[in-house]
């Protein structure tokens, strides 16, 4: 009965978060952005013209003697932000913190959009959203995980992010020493393919003010959505009332045409955001909202700052991504379609 353990490394400003995987035979280890708002495997690798390469560590292909062409199948994937990639698909034999699958599909990218040539960091992403929304034709392929899941000691995975240091994802166990006070679970809602469920709405709390009734402070706003669980997103995107209502507590915040969203002035505390999902309040405590200096590289000189609250514009549904996940341990139970949260 497995388990395993992989620290994940934010990088600059905590735009997204890498785990050590192992690939092949001898072990290639590449790090992946792992991604509970996608299903596929994919990576830098010998395939990848160098004109889209910038710098990633590659999957070489022809040095695994376990890789095996899967023949007649490619894939092809666009991210929420528009973000592309595509490729041939391999099986080959995959470790994540001594969790090892034997046959996982492996797909190489034989193109990727700009966005991926400039991540330096990441060779690639490590699906960890539902089977049904693999993108491997004309047979879709199984995620790491969903291979992984009958030898794990328990049917789950943990994610437990922090800010500006290292965090961990776990596999077939749960940590207590990771969060404090119970896990509250909540059923989600695999038909989309995604960790998806419903939140009723947000309040504010200013830690030590008492919360006036005549103000948003401390009062419950019923702005009903429903949200996706996404590792795989830099930040939390909310529905657009919920975002102006929230920001309208903190003065001086605007949007920013040229900032491409609602900045602040750095030295100004956000107030902490109390998500409401079911019974579970989810405070994202406001430091957490105060994301990263606009106009400079430091927050101690910055004098904007650039909001890890924003709109989730034009998308079918919220997008609660890293910021959230710093904020909250949370379990993804994959047998028993639901996610626990918990404070840490
Ligand atoms: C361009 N990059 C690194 C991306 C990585 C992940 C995603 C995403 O929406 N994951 N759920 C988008 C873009």
């Amino acid at each position: 009965d497995d388990q395993g353990e992989v620290s994940a490394v934010p990088q600059l400003f905590d735009v997204e978060y890498l785990a050590p995987v192992e690939i092949g035979t001898p072990p290639q280890t590449l790090n992946l952005n792992f991604d509970t708002g996608s299903s596929d495997l994919w990576v830098f690798s010998s395939e990848t013209p160098e004109r889209q390469q910038g710098g990633q560590k590659l999957f070489r292909i022809e040095d695994s003697t376990t890789a095996r062409r899967l023949d007649n199948h490619t894939w092809t994937i666009t991210y929420g932000d528009g973000s592309r990639s595509a490729g041939n698909v391999y099986t080959d034999t995959v470790s994540v913190g001594g969790v090892t699958v034997f046959g996982q599909a492996v797909e190489s990218a034989t193109s990727v959009s700009a966005s991926f040539t400039h991540d330096a960091a990441s060779s690639g992403l490590l699906g960890l959203a539902f089977d049904s929304i693999n993108q491997v034709r004309p047979n879709k392929q199984k995620t790491f995980i969903s291979n992984a899941l009958d030898s794990l000691e328990y049917p789950v995975f943990t994610a437990n992010l922090k800010k500006a240091e290292p965090g961990n994802y776990n596999f077939g166990f749960i940590d207590p020493t990771e969060f404090t006070g119970p896990l509250s679970f909540i059923p989600i809602n695999a038909t989309s393919g995604f960790w998806q469920f419903p939140a009723s709405g947000f309040s504010i709390s200013q830690p030590g003010n008492a919360s006036f009734a005549n103000s948003t402070a401390g009062m419950f706003v019923p702005i009903a959505h429903t949200a996706i669980a996404d590792t795989g997103t830099t930040l939390l995107l909310l529905p657009a009332a919920l975002v102006q209502a929230y920001y309208a507590q903190l003065p001086g915040a605007k949007t920013s045409a040229s900032e491409g969203g609602w900045v602040f002035p750095c030295k100004a505390t956000p107030p902490d955001l109390v998500l409401h999902i079911g019974t579970y309040r989810a405070v994202i405590p406001g430091e957490l909202v105060r994301f990263a200096p606009v106009d400079t590289d430091d927050f101690e000189t910055a004098t904007v700052c650039y909001g890890g609250v924003q709109t989730a514009n034009g998308l079918p549904f919220a997008i609660y991504g890293d910021v959230f996940f710093k904020a909250q341990f949370t379990v993804f139970d994959v047998e028993g379609e639901r996610l626990g949260f918990a404070p840490k």
